[in-house]
């Protein structure tokens, strides 16, 4: 029997979840596919991948859901910045970046910032560790000095046997783990060495797919043999995790940039301020007005992946209550 909460009500475990449709798995590891009761669909919260519900069976082995258990984590990511939440319930997020194209210390920071947000703990996992074999000791003490403690664990798929040694210490029957990590990283892949059998189809070349491989589009909860709960996850590249930094935000605009260094003030924001060289420049026609309004766009995109939601949540209200000052100025 899987380690659920106890309830008076039957209690399960959601494992899938596409719009109003759900699956749910109860303590004895049957599956079935469920509903919302009418009062839960207009909730402030929806049961979302890794949530605990109570509810009842209809229509002999359908389950209807009737209760949102209270949740223990809540791992969000930040989309158009709005907060988006991912999975409830996780214990352990496998920060998951390959060795090769995909790298990037910054990138892991910000997933760091996501993974204590939600209450869980994080594990660092660089994959593909038999394609860089030249780069490996650079990118470990890289990311040590970033990582503050957080193991890292160094897996390729070459060699599955060591890939469950270090990955099954994680696992306990009480667990709850996320892959995250961009797409093609090799998340899937770990999981199918962690079960030990194809639980999502790696590698399945399909007509059509012009990447010729299987890509993970849905969250899934899965149950090992011991307990542990897996959630594959598609790749979240970009959403929440924007691999641009404000630096490179600058480099992508190097005529805002060098506009910039001619404002009268330092921390010129380029809006109403006396001496912008950037306004200026848009009055006599040498700079779009677009080019300002794109760059002041992904400066604030890159801001936000940097945050946690509580200071997204902050900056955007200090945005809209700015825009209020300005609008009843004029
Ligand atoms: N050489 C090498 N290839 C790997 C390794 N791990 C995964 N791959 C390959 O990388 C490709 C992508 O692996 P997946 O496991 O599907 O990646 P994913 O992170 O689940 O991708 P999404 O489902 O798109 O999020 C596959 O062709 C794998 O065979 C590794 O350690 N070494
Ligand atoms: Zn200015």
């Amino acid at each position: 029997m899987l380690n659920f909460p106890t309830h008076q009500q039957p209690t399960a475990r959601i494992i899938f979840q596409s719009h109003d449709h759900y699956q749910v798995i109860y303590a004895d590891r049957s599956v079935h596919q469920a509903v919302l009761a009418g009062r839960l669909q207009l909730a402030d919260t929806l049961p979302l991948i890794g949530d605990f519900v109570s509810g009842q069976f209809y229509d002999h082995d359908k389950f209807l859901i009737t209760e949102l258990l209270p949740r223990q984590t809540l791992l969000t990511r930040a989309s158009n910045y709005q907060e988006q939440a991912v999975a409830a319930n996780v214990t352990t997020v496998f920060i998951t970046m390959s060795l090769n194209a995909d790298f990037s210390a910054s990138r892991v920071e910000r997933y760091l910032t996501l993974v204590w947000d939600s209450g869980a703990t994080p594990v660092i996992v660089l994959t593909k560790a038999d394609l860089e074999p030249a780069l490996l000791a650079a990118r470990q003490l890289e990311l040590a000095a970033i990582a503050f403690g957080v193991p890292i664990i160094t897996t390729t798929s070459t060699d599955p046997v060591t890939v469950q040694t270090q990955l099954n210490g994680y696992l306990q029957p009480t667990t709850t783990a996320i892959f995250v990590g961009s797409s093609g990283v090799g998340k899937s892949t770990l999981l199918n060495i962690l079960a030990a059998q194809q639980l999502q189809a790696t590698k399945a070349v399909r007509a059509g797919d012009d990447k010729g491989r299987h890509t993970t589009t849905a969250r899934h909860l899965y149950y090992l043999a011991n307990g542990a709960a897996l959630i594959d996850s598609p790749g979240i590249r970009g959403v929440g995790v924007a691999s641009s930094t404000t630096a490179a935000t600058g480099q992508s605009f190097p005529e805002i940039t060098s506009l910039a260094q001619q404002c009268r003030f330092n921390d010129c924001q380029h809006q109403q301020e006396p001496g912008c060289a950037v306004q200026a420049a848009i009055k006599r026609g040498a700079l779009s007005e677009q080019r300002l309004i794109d760059y002041r766009r992904l400066l604030r995109e890159t801001e936000y992946a940097t945050m946690n939601s509580r200071q997204i949540t902050a900056a955007k209200i200090k945005r809209l209550v700015g825009n209020k000052k300005n609008l009843r100025r004029h």
